[in-house]
């Protein structure tokens, strides 16, 4: 039950704008989501890994439990090959992070998982959740925010949250709102991201062990292949002719070619993108755009997740960089709101200030997970001729163990916020301590 008067309107029921729900209502905030789809779980096919400080971060909400039923460990066997069929290295690549945080990433179907979420949201919080809403506009003004959605309807809140993905509506709303009060204001451009590569990804029945995972690495492409409990996974990355900022829509014919073009190459051992891919059950293909904005919040709205930062999802960083956000986003706001008297809500002025607080939280762990999914991308895609070395010769288990685990990885993963007024075991530790444990609340 919410303890202040203070609203919140999410915009966008994705998997953050889900995640941010779970957290208001534990912190007692009121919130509505509007979600422009039919349905919240729309399956566009592709997976979701998380690694153990999200895990933690969702155990802290209760969300555990549940998930542990729909989700696979990824590991303990990587297996690495060349277009033509060469496999160049087979390993525990991720055992660095078992010893450091208890566990390796756990691979869960998207749509599953978002729909997990939404079931797992308490009774009398379900019908906050709105679907068909497609928010059109929003109005910030001193003492309240509107928000208005293309079937006319409007609704009222303290704060907008934009947790709409990559091509966010509500960024490009207060954008404008932002050029319009101060046209000289230094702000980020309409289309804030650039994408360099595009994937195309498949699900389809799980054919090998719960847990195999491989590369194939090539020139401008590659391939992940991954297996979850229930399915398997292929994500295809090609580099783009040149860079663009647009937003390109891709067709069934588009799938089907891409597919075509990636048929020999292998993803397992004796099992080729051409033994899958024409059995998928759901599929997609989009640009990957990547960058991080500079304008985070202005007036009564504040961005979280893809809306504010997007990464390549080789090294699976991007929901679990929107977590982050929205445990830092609560954890401040819940200290402004909570504690004052219920007819004195938030002025813009108090809010701006904690959009600033928020995003200077955010802004370095922010930057490592954007550089490390870069690097992994261009490894992956041998974009030149040190990425080359760094994938085919360089990365082996023990060495990825210390570079990119010890060094970079773990100590990043340790510093990982949780909620500070969430009290939870701690499900997974390892040989590196949390630094923000979470029975020892900070
Ligand atoms: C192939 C692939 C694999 C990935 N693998 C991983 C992984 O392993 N691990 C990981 O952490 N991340 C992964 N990601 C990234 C992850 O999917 C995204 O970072 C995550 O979905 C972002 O969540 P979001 O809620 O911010 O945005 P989205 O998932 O884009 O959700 C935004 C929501 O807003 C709604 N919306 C949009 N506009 C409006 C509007 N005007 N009004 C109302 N609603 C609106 C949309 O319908 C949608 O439901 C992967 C991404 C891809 C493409």
């Amino acid at each position: 039950m919410a303890v202040t008067n203070f609203k919140v309107i999410i915009v966008g029921g994705g998997p953050v704008g889900l995640t941010a729900a779970h957290a208001l209502h534990k912190a007692g905030i009121d919130f509505t989501v509007l979600e422009r789809s039919n349905e919240i779980a729309m399956d566009v096919g592709a997976s979701i890994a998380l690694g153990s400080a999200t895990l933690r971060v969702l155990h802290q909400l209760g969300l555990l439990d549940q998930l542990w039923d729909l989700g696979g460990e990824i590991g303990p066997l990587l297996k690495k090959f060349t277009i033509d069929g060469y496999k160049f290295k087979s390993g525990d690549f991720l055992y660095g992070m078992k010893k450091s945080h208890g566990l390796r990433p756990v691979a869960f179907h998207r749509a599953e998982l978002v729909q997990s979420l939404y079931d797992q949201l308490p009774e009398e919080v379900k019908p906050n959740i709105l679907t068909r809403k497609k928010v059109s506009d929003i109005q910030s003004g001193e003492k309240k925010a509107k928000v208005v959605c293309d079937d006319g309807s409007i609704y009222e809140g303290d704060l907008v949250l934009g947790a709409d993905g990559v091509h966010s509506q509500t960024r490009k709303i207060m954008r404008k709102l932002a050029l319009e009060a101060d046209p000289n204001v230094n702000w980020d451009p309409e289309a804030p991201f650039t994408a360099t590569y595009r994937c195309m990804w498949a699900s389809f029945k799980r054919p090998t062990a719960v847990g195999d995972t491989a590369e194939t690495q090539h020139k401008d492409s590659s391939i992940m292949y991954l297996v979850g409990k229930e399915r398997g996974w292929i994500f295809l990355y090609e580099k783009l002719p040149q860079p663009t900022k647009e937003r390109t829509s891709y067709t069934s014919e588009d799938v089907e070619a891409m597919g075509n073009r990636f048929a020999e190459y292998p993803i397992w051992d004796n099992l080729k993108v051409k033994d899958v891919f024409p059995d998928r059950m759901t599929g997609g293909m989009s640009d990957l755009h990547e960058g991080i904005c500079n304008n985070w919040g202005w007036g009564r709205i504040v961005l979280a997740g893809d809306a504010i930062h997007k990464v390549c999802p080789n090294a699976g960083l991007g929901y679990q960089t929107g977590v982050q956000d929205v445990v830092s986003l609560v954890n401040i706001l819940r200290q402004l709101v909570v504690p004052s008297e219920p007819s004195m809500g938030l002025s813009v002025s108090a809010l701006e200030a904690m959009y600033k607080s928020y995003q200077s939280q955010r802004w370095d762990p922010l930057s490592h997970d954007a550089f490390i999914s870069g690097q992994v991308t261009r490894i992956h895609a041998w974009a030149n001729v040190w990425y080359y070395l760094l994938g085919r010769i360089v990365l082996v288990p023990h060495f990825m163990d210390t570079l990119m685990n010890d060094w970079l990885q773990a100590p990043a993963t340790s510093k990982a916020l949780a909620f500070n007024f969430l009290d939870a075991e701690e499900p997974f530790e390892g040989q590196v301590p949390w630094v923000h444990p979470l029975k020892n609340l900070y």
